[in-house]
This record gives C-alpha cells, structure tokens and sequence, in this order.
C-alpha cells in the first residue's frame, strides 16, 4: 500500500485529485491565509482520491528519494477548472475575455422608471420579461444593444414598492455632451436635480447630480462622445489599497486611475477592462476613516462576462473572494454563472460569455 504523506493547511481542505503520483509523496498546499499551520497526514493513494477536498491553495507533490527532493503540481481538477495557485489565477483573468455587461438593482415600480429612464436619461427599452411564477419583472435598458453595451438591468419583486439604497452605494455615472441641456431637461420633467452643474470639487470636470424615482443617483458627467455613456457604478470601500488589490488579481481587471482628495478626505480608483473613454468603469470611493458601509437590499450586482465560470471561480477563491453560488448552470436557462463578494461584501456575478448571447437571441 503506498503512504501519501500530505502536508495540509490545518484550517484549508483538499480537493480531489484525479490521479495521483504512484509513488510515496507528500503533498503540500502552501495557502494564503494567516493561520500558517501545517498538520502532515498519512492518507493511502485510495484515500487521497475518495477524500472530499476543497482547497484554495497551490499545491505541490514532493518525492523524496534519499537527498534527492523533487515536485510536481498537482492542480484543481474541479469540473473545468485548472486554477491551483495565485500564478495560474493570475495568468488566467488576464487572459480572459472579460467585459462588464450590466449592473443589477432593484426598483419599486418598473414602469414609473423606465419612464423616466427613457425620457430624462434618453435611454432605450432594450427588453422585458416577467417571471409570474417567482413573481418578479426584469427590464434592461441601455444607449445600445446588450451584446457590446453595458446595460442596467431593473428588478422589480411584485408587492414590493420600496428598498433601502443604504451608504455604500455610491452612484451611476452617465456621460452626456449638453450637462445644462440634460438639467433643464429633467427639471422640465420633474426630474429631482440635487446638485447643479458644475465643476467636481477640487476638479474640473462639469458635473450634475440627480435622483431618479427610487432614489438611486446619477452622476452627469460632462465629456466628449463616447460608445459607453453609462460609464460609471460609484461603490464605497473601507480600504481602497485592499479592493485595487482584489479587482486586480481576482477580477484581472486595471487600474486605470486613482485621484485622492485630501481636501474633501476620499479617494477614487477607477477599475475595469480597458480605457475609460470606451469602456463602464467601477469607481470605487474610499472616504478617510470610514471602514464599513451599510449596503442596504436595493443595489444587487455587476456581472461580468468571462469564457469559463468554473475557473474565475476559482481565481476569486485564491484571491480570498466568497463564492455566493458555486460555478454553473442555472436551472431552466442553462446559462452557467458563479456569483461572489469582495471584500467589502459587494456582489458580483460572473456569466458565460458564450451562454449570455444565447439569452440574447
Ligand atoms: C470621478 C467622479 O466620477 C466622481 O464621482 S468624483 C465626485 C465627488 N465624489 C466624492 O466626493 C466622493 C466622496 C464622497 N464623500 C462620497 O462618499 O460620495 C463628489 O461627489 N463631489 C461632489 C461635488 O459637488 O463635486
Ligand atoms: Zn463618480
């Protein structure tokens, strides 16, 4: 019987191999976290493949044969996945074709805001569906089609006419060429405007704010065409140094620029996939002192496409994301996703590129 020495986290578990060395190693899983103890099991080849591991970590079989010591990686082998360390995680969200597809929240009356989304914001009716069994409505609205836009997707919960937008989030962003045009617009309408245009506080950049029927914010932000006018999803984080870190590595996303504000006390970092005259951008706000947000029930999720749920799934798990829902098929619709928290507890929901323009069709 060949012994397997393994060397494992002492609070991480191991996930199945599908083979293993058929000689004596020991296998190692270096993790992440701060709880470095190790604990060495002696666990049979037949053991080592029946044990139900989960583990985050990379991991290493070592063969000793007198001095010699030699390795080998053993990865992940969950249904689709090859992630089994920081490097390969890293290697693949880079790799990834990545794009932000919608940002999901909640309203209490679906009409009464896309109403006024379609004649104060000038954005179109993209699509509806109602779901009377689960009661819900769903609407997706946009400057343009889903397959290459970045869209909003309203949910509407029958009988529920009020949510609580709570302080950590922050605000969308819409880019628009007229700002006072835009104002006069939405006032004629009935539009609430709660900060006039203007140039930001410390910048230049002409800015309005307004609110629409539930509440949630909009930043109008002055500037040239562009293919993206929804630009923006403003969420507040208690540690900007922590969440640049995470929506880099586990989201392979860049940084595309950082503004501190010591005389109003923030700091902004804009993350995403690419410039930000083309591209949606997450705007994430770290006010000084300020730790943690209340995130309310009204604001849901980003989802981000990717080309394999399974291993940007567990890119986020070796970057220290929850995993909220484990990667795969939604029941009726087969559309594979993996949902997930950062480190602020901010959702976000992973689609299958190819499953998300099937639902288009
Ligand atoms: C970069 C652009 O998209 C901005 O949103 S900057 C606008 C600026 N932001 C903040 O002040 C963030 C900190 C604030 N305490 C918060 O948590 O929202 C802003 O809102 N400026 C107001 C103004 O009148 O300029
Ligand atoms: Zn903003």
């Amino acid at each position: 019987m060949r012994m397997v020495r393994v060397l494992a986290m002492a609070s991480s578990t191991i996930r199945p191999f599908s083979s293993m060395a058929s000689s004596p190693f020991a296998a190692t899983f270096s993790a992440f976290n701060s709880s470095r103890r190790f604990n060495s099991f002696d666990f049979t080849r037949d053991e080592m493949q029946s044990k139900t591991f989960d583990y985050n970590k990379s991991c290493k079989l070592i063969r000793r044969e007198g001095n010699v010591i030699s390795t080998i990686t053993v990865s992940n082998m969950s249904q689709g996945s090859t992630i089994s360390s920081k490097e390969s995680a890293l290697e693949w969200v880079k790799r990834d074709n990545r794009r932000m597809l919608h940002v999901v929240y909640h309203v209490g009356d679906i009409d009464r805001t896309i109403k006024f989304y379609r004649e104060c914001l000038g954005m179109k009716l993209l699509r509806k569906r109602d779901n009377t069994e689960e009661r819900y409505t769903n609407a997706f609205l946009g400057y343009g089609p889903e397959d290459s836009h970045f869209v909003i997707e309203l949910t509407y919960n029958y009988g529920v006419d009020k949510y609580d937008i709570g302080s950590g989030f922050g605000h969308f962003g819409i880019a628009v060429d007229d700002l006072g045009r835009i104002v006069d617009l939405i006032k004629a309408r009935g539009g609430t405007v709660t900060r006039e245009p203007g140039p930001v506080k410390g910048g230049k950049t002409n800015i309005a704010f307004i609110d629409d029927p539930d509440g949630y914010k909009f930043e109008l932000i002055e500037r040239g065409p562009t293919p993206e006018p929804l630009c923006r999803v403003m969420l507040r984080v208690g540690d900007l140094g922590r969440s640049i870190a995470f929506y880099e590595k586990a989201f392979g996303m860049e940084l595309v620029r950082k503004r501190d504000s010591p005389e109003y006390k923030y700091t902004i970092a804009m993350m995403g996939y690419g410039p930000e005259s083309k591209n949606c951008l997450l705007e994430l706000t770290y006010n000084y002192g300020v730790l943690e947000y209340d995130k309310g029930n009204a604001y849901a999720q980003i989802a981000i496409g990717t080309d394999d749920v399974y291993k940007s799934a567990d890119a986020v798990k070796v970057f220290g994301g929850k995993i909220t829902r484990e990667p795969g098929p939604l029941p009726d619709i087969d559309t594979k996703i993996t949902a997930c928290l950062d480190p602020d507890g901010w959702k976000t929901v992973l689609v299958d590129n190819i499953d998300f323009l099937k639902e288009l069709q």
